[in-house]
């Protein structure tokens, strides 16, 4: 017979719409520990990584109000693949360690979803999830929809685009793809709410 799903991985490029669905998830029920949400957690001021970037970077990093400068991190981290590999080896296990607390505070019971935006960058996520969750939409929609953000320039966006999986790489390793193209939520939810449905009945 086959294992309950109450592991399941959520992931997508920047801007695909993570986020939106991982919303949308918790209303069907779903336990969300979103990654992205921990590693800001963890570079506020006092937070566990602070200490270690700035010997790694320097006090540059560090902003006036004690927290990772995150403009500066972004300028930094996605122009030079060295950079970024710095951080991540001090953010990623902290990410990893806090996650496996959230899921354990959880409880048996629970479904968890783990917003992962590396998860098929990542040598880990992928045993620690019984399913694959891809929200998928072509660069350009991903572009449109970064751009929009206050900051962001396309050539920002291009640079993060281009330090993250490919969207062919990422929908081969996805046990469902669901199309987050349009700006339509009612088609997300819908989307959702099949596969939700379809990945609980299965052991109903
Ligand atoms: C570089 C940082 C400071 C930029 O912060 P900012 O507030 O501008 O962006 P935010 O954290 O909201 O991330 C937005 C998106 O950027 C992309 N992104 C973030 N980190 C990475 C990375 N290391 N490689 C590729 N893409 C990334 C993801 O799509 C993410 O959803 C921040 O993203 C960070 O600390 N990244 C390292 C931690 C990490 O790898 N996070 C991904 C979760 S596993
Ligand atoms: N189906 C949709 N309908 C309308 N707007 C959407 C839809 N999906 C995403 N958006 C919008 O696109 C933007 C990016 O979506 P979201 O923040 O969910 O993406 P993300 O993958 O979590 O991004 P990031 O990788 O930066 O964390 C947001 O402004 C969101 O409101």
């Amino acid at each position: 017979m086959d294992a309950a799903i109450t592991r399941i991985g959520l992931t997508g490029g920047i801007g695909s719409g993570k986020s939106t669905a991982a919303a949308i998830l918790q209303q069907l029920g779903a336990t969300l520990i979103d990654t992205d949400a921990i590693a800001r957690e963890l570079t506020l001021a006092g937070g566990a990584a602070i200490e270690p970037l700035r010997a790694a970077f320097g006090s540059a990093c560090i902003g006036a109000d004690g927290a990772l400068d995150r403009a500066w991190m972004r300028a930094h981290a996605f122009a030079d693949p060295t950079a970024r590999r710095r951080l991540e080896a001090i953010l990623h296990p902290l990410i990893g360690a806090r996650a496996n607390r959230l899921a354990a505070l959880a409880g048996p019971q629970a479904t968890l979803l783990f917003d992962v935006p590396l998860l098929v960058e990542s040598t880990h996520w992928r045993g620690r999830v019984q399913r694959v969750l891809v929200i998928d939409c072509p660069p350009e929609v991903q572009l449109a929809r970064v751009m929009r953000r206050p900051g962001w320039s396309r050539e920002a966006a291009l640079a993060v685009i281009g330090q993250q999986a490919t969207r062919e790489r990422r929908r081969a390793a996805a046990d469902a793809v669901v199309d987050n193209r349009r700006d339509d939520p009612a088609a997300l939810e819908q989307g959702l709410t099949a596969l939700w449905r379809q990945w609980h009945s299965a052991f109903a």
